[in-house]
């Protein structure tokens, strides 16, 4: 199809109750009713014991083709499915994932990949360089192959054996090998199987603010690590989902990303990581109680400097900048270098409040670049960087005029 004569997705939504394809809204053009394009097979949905109304409803979504040579199955409402349906398209994927896309995971023998996965002692399996990576290049590419609408797991709108049903349906209706990978993959305890692999390995991503858990094949591999070397960042309008080296990396390192959010104390640590079921031995886990302490020491004094340059007025800008200079230096000692993005864009708020409009304008800039390197072009927080710019621009103004 031409891109003009698309069927135009987004605005098509499935109309649950007859089975047919109705268009809500927009000037495209929805398919038939008999093809369920883009989906292979017809949506499967679950019949809710409750009375609530059919956009709230859990469907099945399955596309055999997906990304060349991979399955995906999502498991959401009719109106958030026809929401992603044109980030699958293969044309969104830029040239630079592409070329990375080719370039990892299992090459043909005697090409060079740029990671393995492999066991790794007390970890299972785990993913291992198998080239070097200077700080901030990408080091997997990866497409989610299943997509599981959170709340559907989590609430009491269906039974277990309706949940189980329509997880089945969804795995099932992939591709074989993408079947078995997903069976294959680690659990961290013996529940439902399905359900069980998506705890373990499941990644947190929004479509359309709402929260789904994401399994993809190769970053499920990665294991935890408390002071990591690499961070993942997810793109929605093409669903990739990159891993990325946080410091260089040498052959043979062991690519690992935190689970638990960065700059939690040991303690903190321990109980987000319950929910993995493992006890974590990384260096920095492992390493002497008064080290340890330490660690916690520092991470809590960056706390406190964070919520006290939220007082910026009250503290004149010379102690705004003394509290700067120590964030930074915890940041640094602690390799806490994706916090710079929340820590930036505090500094820049603190400068605004004190009048410091240079040092403003370059915090605000460097907030701006750390979220979309951290967080993707797509990042959570455009609009709070709009503001600071914004509130900076009339700062200015302000200035100007007096
Ligand atoms: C997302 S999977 C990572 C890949 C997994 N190792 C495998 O074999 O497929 C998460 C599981 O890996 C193991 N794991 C990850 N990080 C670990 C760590 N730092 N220490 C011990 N086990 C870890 C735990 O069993 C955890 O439930």
């Amino acid at each position: 199809l031409s891109h003009s004569h698309r069927p135009d997705w987004a605005a098509c939504s499935w109309n649950i109750h007859n089975e047919i394809l109705t268009r809500q809204s927009g000037q495209g053009t929805c398919p038939l009713a008999s093809d369920w394009s883009p989906w292979s097979q017809k949506p499967f949905c679950l019949e809710s014991s409750k009375e609530d109304d059919t956009a709230q409803q859990d469907c099945v979504f399955t596309m055999s083709a997906f990304r060349g040579n991979q399955g995906l199955s999502l498991i959401t409402t009719a109106d958030l499915a026809a929401s992603v349906v044109e980030s699958l398209d293969d044309s969104r994927v830029p040239p630079v994932l592409r070329r990375q896309l080719a370039n990892s995971g299992q090459q043909q023998p005697g090409e060079r990949s740029a990671y393995e996965i492999r066991n790794v002692p007390g970890r299972g399996k785990g993913v291992v360089a198998k080239r070097r990576f200077s700080k901030h290049q990408i080091i997997m590419v990866d497409f989610p192959v299943l997509i599981i609408r959170l709340d559907f797991v989590n609430n009491d709108r269906y039974t277990q054996r309706q949940k189980r049903r329509l997880m089945e349906t969804s795995v099932r209706q992939l591709p074989t090998e993408q079947r078995r990978a997903i069976m294959g993959l680690a659990r961290s305890s013996g529940g439902e199987p399905i359900l069980e692999a998506l705890r373990t390995n499941g990644f947190g991503i929004e479509i359309e603010a709402v929260q789904h858990l994401a399994l993809f094949l190769n970053g499920s591999r990665v294991n935890h690590n408390c002071r990591p070397n690499s961070f993942w960042r997810f793109t929605n309008s093409n669903m990739a989902m990159e891993v990325v080296a946080l410091r260089d990396v040498s052959v043979g390192e062991e690519i690992t990303h935190s689970y638990a959010p960065l700059g939690h104390t040991y303690e903190e640590r321990k109980r987000a990581l319950q929910a993995w079921g493992f006890r974590c031995n990384c260096a920095l886990c492992s390493t002497r109680t008064v080290e340890r302490d330490l660690s916690d020491s520092r991470r809590e004094r960056l706390r406190e400097v964070h919520l006290t340059l939220g007082q910026a007025e009250r503290l004149g800008s010379q102690r705004v900048a003394e509290l700067v200079r120590e964030a930074m230096s915890l940041i640094e000692q602690e390799e806490l270098d994706p916090q710079l993005v929340e820590y930036y864009q505090q500094f820049a708020k603190a400068y605004l409040d004190t009048n410091h409009l240079e040092r403003a304008r370059l915090a605000i800039a460097e907030a701006d670049r750390l979220w979309r390197l951290y967080g993707g072009e797509e990042h959570e927080n455009v609009d709070g960087i709009r503001e600071l710019w914004q509130a900076l621009a009339e700062a200015e103004q302000d200035a100007h005029e007096e």
